[in-house]
């Protein structure tokens, strides 16, 4: 019987895959890659990603542009074996842009994000006209106001944040940084602050744990959601698992709805605030909590059935969505950017030359309405270090799309020269069926060296140039889509640049970022691959991206 488990995958891979290489060698002169073992986009995938023996297999994580260059295609297929559905995996700029903008035939795989609907429905996990009201709620929150909130309260944050860098310098005059673990705090506090009017000190006040009956502190409670285990076991676990005292599970599934229920209890603190707030006539308190005030307004429009309304479970789903989305993204795009600005002391000396003239006389204590629209413009450059670093580890590595109608799209074929690289270039329809999933690889479309159309022969070298505009260039903004593209593009990318260049520049204005000292002796190519290692989760996560800083003379 054992015997009968074991080879029955290993005779079905082989099966399929030979019927499928007799039958199919290509999709429409697409090069069909093989068979897929996981969904590449689903909760699961995620988490099995990260020990994914398979690395010459279709699907494999961080296979950047690898298996495209093999087959000499921007666009390649394959086949979940499951329900045989055919997946094209896309790795070509205008065939990406083709699909973000055509939502009636393209739909985003909500099936996708099932997991985050722990307390309802929400804008990121609904598609058509459920997305539509969800989208022009909250939408509307995130305009220039909301983005100087966002620069104002890192300012604040970032002030604390520093003088506790600093009481923890060591002998040798540098302080240890671990940038996931500090960054994913501070780019909680600032969404939840600037999105929601929670205004929290850095420095935790543990004393206050468990205060007004919380079990969880806000923290706790959201960072621990966020974890893709948590996710999975509040999915999948039934909940009568906690009840049967079996060892270890029964704990972890009973703490996993704790947290849960923790954080439903803080939001609804949230909720509640923002009720008072609107009996009191506190519109515009200056506290930030722009799209909190949406969601909750839209709630009270509920019974009128009115088309901006959301329910009080739709309120909830979309407010975790936000806290969710706001803060680990950001984390793991700067963690990199910072870990990036380590190993490239040249990129860090521009970006401190440009903060020289922003900020003459050191970091300002307080930031005010105006300084977002003051100092953002001049940051040219740390905003393309941080677009460029976000090129190389896109947080969000891939999506799925869903066809819906028969269509057609059209990539390009390539032959490499004599060097090695891409050349001969020409382009080619792709008949796709409907109910096929179509995968955004971005990481690979950021990782295509095709020249014209996309990156360059050195689209592996960290070079913020690129995104500089001059006379004579124009950075391929088609080709970079970190942030999606189209109607279902992020609703918080401004947002996101703006606390992201605000923390990169004043981090750089303050300190030199310099690399662990373990690394010092390497080699380059070792320092980065080592610094620089990441693993799947919701979004790409830095596995050991500590740097050190040292404190600028200059800097008051
Ligand atoms: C570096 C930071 C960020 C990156 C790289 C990023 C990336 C993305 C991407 C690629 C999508 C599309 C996902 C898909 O179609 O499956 C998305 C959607 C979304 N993002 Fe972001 N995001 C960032 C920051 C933020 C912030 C700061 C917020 C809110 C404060 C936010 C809120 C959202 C929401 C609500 C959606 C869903 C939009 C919709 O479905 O209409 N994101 N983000």
């Amino acid at each position: 019987m054992m015997l009968f488990y074991v080879f029955l995958p290993v005779v079905t891979y082989f099966v399929t895959r030979a019927v499928m290489r007799s039958f199919r060698p290509e999709f429409g002169g697409c090069p069909n890659a093989g068979i897929l073992w996981l969904h590449p986009f689903r909760a699961l995938s995620l988490f099995v990603g990260r020990w994914f023996p398979l690395h010459y297999q279709i699907g494999y994580y961080r296979s950047e542009f690898r298996f495209y260059n093999k087959y000499g295609s921007t666009a390649l297929g394959s086949v979940l074996p499951w329900g045989a559905t055919p997946t094209l995996w896309l790795a070509d700029a205008q065939a990406i842009k083709a699909i973000t903008c055509d939502v009636s035939v393209f739909e985003k795989d909500v099936e996708a994000y099932e997991v985050l609907h722990v307390y309802g429905r929400s804008m990121i996990g609904t598609e058509g006209a459920e997305w539509k009201r969800h989208r022009r709620v909250a939408g509307s929150a995130f305009n220039e106001g909301i983005n100087a909130l966002a620069w104002m309260e890192t300012t604040r944050i970032l002030k604390e944040w520093t003088e506790e860098l600093d009481s923890q310098v060591g002998s040798n005059g540098t302080i240890s940084l671990s940038t996931v673990e500090d960054l994913t705090q501070l780019t909680l506090l600032i969404v939840a602050c600037a999105g929601f009017g929670r205004r929290e000190p850095w420095k935790e006040d543990i004393s206050t744990a468990t205060l007004g009956g919380h079990k969880l502190r806000f923290r706790a409670a959201v960072l621990r959601s966020v974890a893709i285990e948590s996710l999975l076991i509040n999915s999948f676990a039934p909940s009568w698992l906690a009840r049967l005292r079996l060892p270890w599970v029964s704990r972890i599934v009973s703490e996993t709805s704790d947290t849960y229920e923790a954080l439903r209890v803080h939001m609804l603190d949230l909720v509640s605030l923002s009720r008072a707030w609107m009996v009191d006539g506190k519109v515009d308190s200056g506290m930030g909590a722009g799209i909190l005030r949406n969601l909750v307004e839209a709630s009270t429009n509920e019974l009128d059935g009115d088309r901006k309304s959301l329910t009080d479970d739709e309120v909830l789903s979309d407010i975790f969505t936000f806290l969710i989305a706001g803060h680990e993204t950001s984390a793991h795009a700067l963690s990199f950017a910072i870990g990036l600005l380590a190993l490239y002391p040249d990129v860090q000396d521009k970006i401190f030359k440009e903060t020289l003239d922003v900020w003459p006389h050191g970091l300002p204590e307080i930031a005010t309405p105006a300084s977002y629209k003051e100092c953002m413009p001049k940051l040219v450059y740390t905003l393309a270090t941080l677009h460029e670093s976000m090129r190389l580890f896109p947080p969000l590595s891939r999506f799925a799309k869903v066809t819906r109608a028969e269509t057609t799209l059209v990539a390009r074929r390539f032959i490499r020269n004599k060097a090695g690289q891409p050349d001969k270039v020409k382009a080619f329809s792709i008949p796709v069926e409907p109910g096929s999933i179509v995968i955004v690889d971005i990481m690979a479309l950021h990782r295509n060296p095709l020249a014209a159309l996309y990156w360059g022969e050195d689209v592996e070298e960290f070079k913020p140039e690129r995104f500089i505009d001059t006379e004579t260039y124009s950075w391929p903004r088609d080709a970079f889509f970190t942030f999606s593209g189209g109607a279902r593009s992020c609703v918080g990318q401004r947002f996101a640049l703006a606390e992201g260049v605000c923390i990169l520049a004043s981090l750089v204005r303050r300190y030199e970022i310099i690399l662990p000292s373990h690394l010092v002796e390497k080699p380059f190519e070792e320092q980065r691959r080592l610094l620089l290692r990441w693993k799947p989760g919701l979004t790409i996560v830095p596995m050991d991206c500590r740097v050190r800083l040292r404190r600028r003379g200059s800097c008051p």
